[in-house]
């Protein structure tokens, strides 16, 4: 083994490519588009490095022309989530053993070959599978998890630096071990950076994991995992296992090696994991660990000094892109009435320019919601403001599921800041805004507040310091990630480390030193160079 203090790369952010009309980038990512698109995969569970074919399948669609099939995969069952386990205690063996700087290898690799010759695969499989246009895939699939492999990598080595401190003659020092068993990673449609980094932020800690991805994000997430195979991550380290939820979640959760629980998604599924874990405890070999990052109802507040035309940018990209199915995704606004006519004006010129339809067409700002499921729920809100004297929907309002699921981006706007649009995660592209009487600022602050059981992202919009102070601290505990003068999505590793509070999550921050910590047992180790010979203390001697 070699013996060196290794240090591994300074982490910087994977630039964002623009694929402007004419670039290199637009025509590579263009031409694997197409490439994709005339194929039809079939994809395997991947256990202990073998492909394994059950004959059961689901199907992966495009949201945006769902009679379009890109793939079928084949399904687990409760037989495969044992074979899975029984692979990942055998590689843990030596995985956990492996130095910290071989491990690093390869997710640092990883990056390398997602930054290069892997990038157009795996945007061009988040845009045909999960409806991204390429400049939210590329944020997503590219950037944003090459950004978790290097950061995190660099965090690992942050911890491992922190040592306790030493008074003579003794030398203290601490020791991160893998945890007993393997993890289980259940992971969301919607980004498929978190799907990769849900599965490797345990794994570069030294932990196994079992991949469990969403239904409607399967093709893409099976190339991140062919991806980690070029990379050189060994057989059972990471097992890939699409298949139905309930019976997967229920198969690993009742096992004794469960050590943790790495979860993103909804509010209830995480609620459901944790009183599952809670039911089965006595039979855990350990405490499992248990991260759930969950839904959110996020607000934009502005103030009455708030600039108009930036706002309404922040309005339209916070709530519109990705069709809002982001967790941070703005998707109630409180305007103060002496602006809303003038932001009012910018939205629905800035709706009537924006485009929504297939991926494959660059010059569309967002494309279909992700599944039929998606698209009924959307509808159902669509139809409820359409009928309540409450709201008026002021821009946007149809939706059309004859070729893809696409919910156009809408407005609505209420006096009743207890709406049920105002309050409920909704998870497509509906923002609705509570136009308020700017001298009722503390009670709309309170409102803001207490509307929701939610605390993932929110934004405060004002110009005075005094007052963008009032503003963050009467918000303290609604947000986990906030934003003063800006949109309240687009987190970037490294930069805003992402979680919220209350029922949006326990907070982990996800792409930090934080996050890693959940997946390591720390072992204190005291060696003390002279122990003392004498069994009596001073105050036992005669005087
Ligand atoms: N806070 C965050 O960082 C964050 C990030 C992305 C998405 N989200 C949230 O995720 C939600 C959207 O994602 P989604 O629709 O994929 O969420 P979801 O809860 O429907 O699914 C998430 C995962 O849980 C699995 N699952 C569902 N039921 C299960 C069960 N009984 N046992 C085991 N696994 C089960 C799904 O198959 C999927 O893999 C939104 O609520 C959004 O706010 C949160
Ligand atoms: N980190 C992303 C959201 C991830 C959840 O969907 C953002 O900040 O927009």
């Amino acid at each position: 083994m070699a013996n060196a203090y290794f240090k591994v790369p300074e982490p910087v952010n994977e630039p964002v490519r623009g694929y402007a009309p004419g670039s290199p980038e637009r025509a590579s990512v263009k031409k694997r588009l197409e490439e994709m698109s005339n194929q039809v995969y079939e994809i395997p569970l991947i256990i202990g490095g073998k492909e394994i074919k059950t004959g059961k399948f689901g199907e992966s669609v495009m949201p945006h022309n769902h009679k379009h099939v890109l793939a079928r995969y084949h399904l687990a069952d409760a037989s495969h989530v044992e074979q899975a386990i029984a692979a990942s205690q055998e590689a843990w063996k030596t995985w956990s053993e492996m130095p910290w700087h071989e491990r690093a290898g390869v997710f640092l690799k990883a990056a390398e070959l997602l930054a290069g010759p892997w990038r157009d695969t795996i945007n061009a499989a988040t845009m045909l599978g999960q409806a991204k246009t390429i400049q939210q895939a590329e944020i997503d699939a590219a950037c944003e998890l090459i950004d978790f492999l290097r950061f995190n990598v660099h965090y690992m080595t942050r911890l491992f630096e922190d040592q306790p401190y030493s008074p003579k003659p003794t030398w203290n020092r601490v020791e991160h071990r893998a945890l007993e068993g393997f993890i289980f990673a259940v992971t969301p449609f919607n980004f498929t950076a978190i799907g990769g980094n849900l599965c490797c932020a345990p794994a570069m800690m030294g932990n196994v994991v079992l991949w469990k991805p969403s239904d409607t994000a399967v093709y893409s997430n099976y190339f991140v995992m062919r991806l980690l195979e070029e990379a050189g991550l060994p057989p059972g380290v990471i097992n890939f296992i699409p298949g139905p939820p309930a019976e997967i979640g229920a198969a690993t959760m009742a096992r004794p090696e469960l050590a943790g629980v790495h979860f993103t998604g909804s509010t209830g599924t995480f609620q459901y994991l944790w009183k599952t874990v809670g039911e089965n405890i006595e039979k855990y070999h350990a405490y499992p660990r248990v991260v759930g990052e969950t839904g959110g109802k996020d607000f934009v507040f502005a103030h009455e000094s708030a600039e108009p035309v930036a706002l309404a940018n922040a309005l339209v990209r916070g709530a519109f892109e990705y069709s809002g199915q982001k967790c941070s995704a703005a998707s109630r606004a409180y305007v103060p009435t002496n602006i809303w006519p003038e932001v009012k004006k910018l939205l629905g010129e800035y709706l009537a320019e924006a485009k929504t339809g297939d991926v494959a067409d660059f010059s569309n700002f967002t494309s279909a919601v992700i599944d039929k499921r998606s698209f009924d729920k959307s509808s159902a809100y669509l139809a409820h403001a359409r009928e309540s004297s409450e709201a008026e929907i002021l821009f946007g309002g149809e939706a059309d599921d004859s070729v893809g699921y696409f919910v156009q981006p809408t407005v609505i706007e209420t006096h009743n800041p207890h709406y049920k649009s105002m309050v409920e995660e909704i998870f497509g592209p509906i923002l609705t805004v509570y136009p308020y009487d700017p001298a009722k600022l503390d009670e709309t602050l309170e409102l803001c507040d207490k509307t929701s059981p939610y605390a993932l992202t929110g934004a405060v919009w004002a110009k005075e310091r005094g007052t963008i102070v009032k503003l963050t601290n009467a918000l303290k505990h609604a947000a986990g990630n906030f934003y003063v003068n800006d949109r309240p999505t687009g987190s970037i590793v490294g930069q805003q480390p992402f979680g919220g509070g209350r029922a949006s999550g326990t907070n982990d921050k996800a792409g930090s030193m934080l996050n890693l910590l959940k997946w390591t047992s720390v072992r204190s180790i005291k060696e003390n160079f002279v122990p003392p010979k004498e069994y009596a203390y001073p105050h036992m001697l005669d005087s």
